[in-house]
């Protein structure tokens, strides 16, 4: 990617993941919600995404946007990820149509499809004799608010570019913690993405060729119940981490 890439939501931990790998891989435009404490490296923007004049300026310019910028929060109000998601989503595709940029990278959550894990699965299905596994083509299941935002915005994605023919790539991200997989926390240690991790799958999905996608974004972990298939067939996804090389805080095998 040559043309500068917008990164929504960069104040954000997805964020910090990503410009800590790849800051000087590309020419950045960062979208901030609010002023940073300190003066970021890149050109920057600030403002909402529900703003359509921001977003408008926003895109000028850009060969493809990262949408970051939303409510994170499982326990999210309707009337928040009805306006930080949904329609914040909707006015960024809108924007980026407009301008005729070339690839949208949605940060889509594991929340999308998270009433998969039904009480007859868990806690099994997170564990390494289990072999219950999600690989993208499965409709969305989501169990709560949040979820239904972040699987709207997938569909956002698929009218976007069957109508406009915009390259769509949109990424279930699972759990990204930085340094170590979670503690104590089987689910997100089943679906940690690293920040190494999250940094090369991003950097695939803008160097990639591809019409619409649905890939999982975690880490090669040893137990998985979401497919890395897709990504590194349709990306060229390599993930280096594995949360079962980590005891608690400590990795006890490097990456590969
Ligand atoms: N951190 C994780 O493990 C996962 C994150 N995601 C998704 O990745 C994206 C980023 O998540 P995080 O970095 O963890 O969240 P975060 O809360 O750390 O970052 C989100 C950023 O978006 C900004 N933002 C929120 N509403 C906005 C609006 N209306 N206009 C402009 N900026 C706005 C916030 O100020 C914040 O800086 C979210 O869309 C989230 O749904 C999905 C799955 C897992
Ligand atoms: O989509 C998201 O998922 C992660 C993992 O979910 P959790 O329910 O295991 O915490 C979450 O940490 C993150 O905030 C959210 O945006």
């Amino acid at each position: 990617m040559d043309d500068p890439v917008l990164l929504t939501g960069a104040g954000g931990r997805v964020g910090e993941a990503i410009l800590e790998g790849l800051a000087d891989e590309y020419e950045w435009r960062l979208l901030l919600h609010s002023p940073p404490d300190e003066e970021p490296d890149h050109e920057y923007m600030i403002g909402d995404v529900t703003d359509e004049a921001l977003v408008r300026a926003a895109v000028e310019g850009v060969g493809a946007v990262i949408h970051l910028a939303g409510d994170p929060r499982p326990e999210a109000s309707w009337d928040s990820v009805l306006s930080n998601n949904i329609d914040g989503t909707q006015k960024m595709y809108e924007a980026a149509v407009d301008e005729g940029v070339e690839k949208f990278i949605y940060a889509s959550s594991n929340h999308a499809v998270g009433a998969f894990e039904t009480d007859e699965r868990t806690p099994e299905m997170y564990r390494e004799d289990d072999d219950f596994l999600l690989d993208g083509t499965e409709l969305p299941r989501p169990g709560n608010l949040y979820g239904v935002s972040k699987a709207t915005g997938e569909v956002l994605g698929r009218y976007y570019h069957d109508q406009y023919d915009i390259d769509v790539c949109n990424i279930r991200i699972g759990n990204l913690t930085r340094g170590h997989p979670p503690i104590d926390y089987e689910r997100g240690q089943a679906m940690w993405l690293s920040y190494p991790d999250c940094a090369h799958i991003h950097q695939r999905a803008l160097e990639a060729d591809y019409d619409f996608e649905i890939v999982y974004g975690i880490s090669d972990n040893d137990r998985k119940y979401y497919s890395i298939e897709r990504a590194r067939e349709a990306l060229g996804y390599d993930p280096q981490d594995n949360s079962a090389h980590f005891k608690g805080e400590e990795r006890v095998e490097e990456p590969r």
